[in-house]
């Protein structure tokens, strides 16, 4: 059955098929914004959130073809866009094989960048065309762009560049579009993470806990709502980065 969505000012998310880009889509349909979930890998909780409403679209962000027909189809699908939230990320361990990195600079400049700077500047006019006050972009990096983790060198890399590709769009956008960043700590550790390496990275926490998706939500709520933050790096991180 083919759902009809009134998508005028919707709001993208990219990565919402688990964990925070998930919580996101679930909080904003909630909000009463119509909401376009991008996706990777399908899930029971994608298939929920298309029957609540959402426009869900699969996109692999490696590679640049998907990423344009994603552009194409949100543009055809919606005349306008209150906000796009980059929240899609690859995050791993650089590995100690040369030709294996370079593999990984590929995959996650691509998701972290390309993406990104392509689906900015393809809906450009979408975001512009809201009768909003204000549209947003909202890049989701990490404390690490500031302060790399060199066990992470490319991810960190990626995130940087990311954070630097946020300040360009704030300038281009202005003043219609508001373009900020929200840098997470320990939100939300992955099922590899060790006890070891969880006590450690609370340890240098100042608030010594995770943060949860809530916490990165509520940081994104806080800059829809603010009409005059604009080029601001917001760190959600329980004060990690001074720990
Ligand atoms: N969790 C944390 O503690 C921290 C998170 N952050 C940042 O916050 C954001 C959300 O974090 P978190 O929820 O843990 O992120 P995840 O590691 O869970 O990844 C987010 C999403 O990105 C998607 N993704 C991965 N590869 C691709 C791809 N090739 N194409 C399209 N989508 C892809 C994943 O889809 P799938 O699983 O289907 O591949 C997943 O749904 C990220 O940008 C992350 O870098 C920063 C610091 C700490
Ligand atoms: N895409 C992701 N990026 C990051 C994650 C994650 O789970 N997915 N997690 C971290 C770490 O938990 C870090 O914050 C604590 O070591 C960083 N980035």
């Amino acid at each position: 059955m083919t759902i009809a969505h009134d998508l005028a000012d919707a709001i993208l998310i990219t990565g919402a098929g688990r964990r925070v880009g998930l919580h996101l889509a679930r909080r904003l349909l909630a909000a009463g914004h119509p909401v376009i979930a991008h996706f990777h890998t399908e899930t029971d909780e994608t298939r929920a959130l298309e029957r609540d409403g959402a426009l869900c679209l699969q996109a692999d962000l490696t590679k640049e073809s998907d990423v344009r027909t994603l552009a194409a189809r949100i543009s055809a699908a919606a005349p306008s866009l209150r906000a796009i939230i980059h929240n899609a990320s690859a995050f791993e361990i650089t590995s100690p094989d040369l030709e294996a990195a370079l593999a990984q600079m590929d995959r996650m400049f691509a998701i972290h960048v390309r993406a990104p700077f392509i689906l900015n500047s393809e809906l450009a006019p979408r975001l512009l065309a809201t009768t909003r006050p204000h549209a947003d972009i909202i890049h989701i990096t990490d404390i690490y762009a500031d302060n790399p983790n060199p066990v992470f060198d490319v991810y960190c890399a990626s995130k940087a560049a990311l954070q630097n590709l946020s300040l360009s769009f704030a300038k281009k956008l202005a003043p219609k579009v508001k373009v900020n960043v929200i840098q997470p700590g320990p939100i939300l550790f992955k099922e590899w993470h060790g006890e070891a390496i969880r006590a450690k990275v609370l340890a240098e926490t100042l608030l010594g806990t995770e943060g949860g998706v809530e916490a990165i939500a509520l940081a994104a709520e806080a800059i829809l709502a603010n009409h005059y933050q604009t080029a601001a790096i917001i760190a959600v991180d329980g004060g990690r980065r001074v720990g």
